[in-house]
């Protein structure tokens, strides 16, 4: 897989936005320390862990722990969470993207992706996010920036990549579609 750095400036983007749309994939991460880990050796990339923005918890304990200012939390045994991952991506037509567990956090800390693979969808606007759970005896305790899982796409289009909050949070104007930010169950179950 071919990795390309895109232009950081909002201006330059927008002037190269308009030639890239059916080329290849655009990954916008909100800060240089979230953009995911890229594995020149594989299709995938490791995502990280963006706890500025909120958790959904589902507890099933009665302790409480207070987060140091979100640099960290602690998911319980058989907990699930919402965490997400600091970055937006657009896909040519047929092409979606995979979230899948991370093998060392699965084998040693009990972390998995519940819904695995998760499904990103072609016309996602919305932070990309992972659906963990702890299927340990232990709580896990999760760190801002912790690659916690990593992403595959269905078809070899090179990817252009880079961090930048403005166009972050722009992405739906560049890359308009019908979902937008709509996701996690938004149609329903009929
Ligand atoms: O691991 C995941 C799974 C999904 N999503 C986002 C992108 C995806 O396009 C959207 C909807 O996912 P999916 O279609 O799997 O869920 P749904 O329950 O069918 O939701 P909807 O009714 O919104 O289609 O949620 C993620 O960010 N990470």
């Amino acid at each position: 897989m071919e990795f390309r750095a895109i232009p950081g400036s909002l201006d330059e983007f927008k002037h190269w936005v308009g030639t890239i749309k059916e080329l290849g994939i655009v990954i916008i991460a909100k800060s240089e320390e979230l953009l995911p880990v890229v594995k020149y050796d594989s299709n995938g990339i490791d995502c990280k862990a963006d706890l500025s923005e909120s958790i959904l918890f589902r507890s099933k304990s009665n302790k409480e722990y207070s987060s140091e200012e979100k640099e960290r939390e602690f998911l319980f045994p058989m907990e699930r969470a919402l965490v997400s991952l600091g970055f937006k991506v657009y896909m040519p037509r047929n092409c979606y993207m995979d979230i899948r567990p991370r093998s060392g956090l699965a084998w040693k800390n009990g972390i998995t992706i519940l819904n695995s693979p998760g499904f990103v969808d072609n016309d996602y606007r919305n932070t990309v996010k992972a659906l963990l759970i702890n299927f340990s005896a232990v709580e896990f305790e999760l760190h801002h920036g912790d690659r916690i899982c990593q992403a595959v796409f269905s078809e070899n289009y090179p990817i252009y990549i880079g961090a930048s909050k403005e166009i972050f949070e722009r992405f739906d104007e560049f890359f308009p579609s019908k979902r937008g930010k709509r996701g996690f169950g938004s149609t329903g179950v009929r």
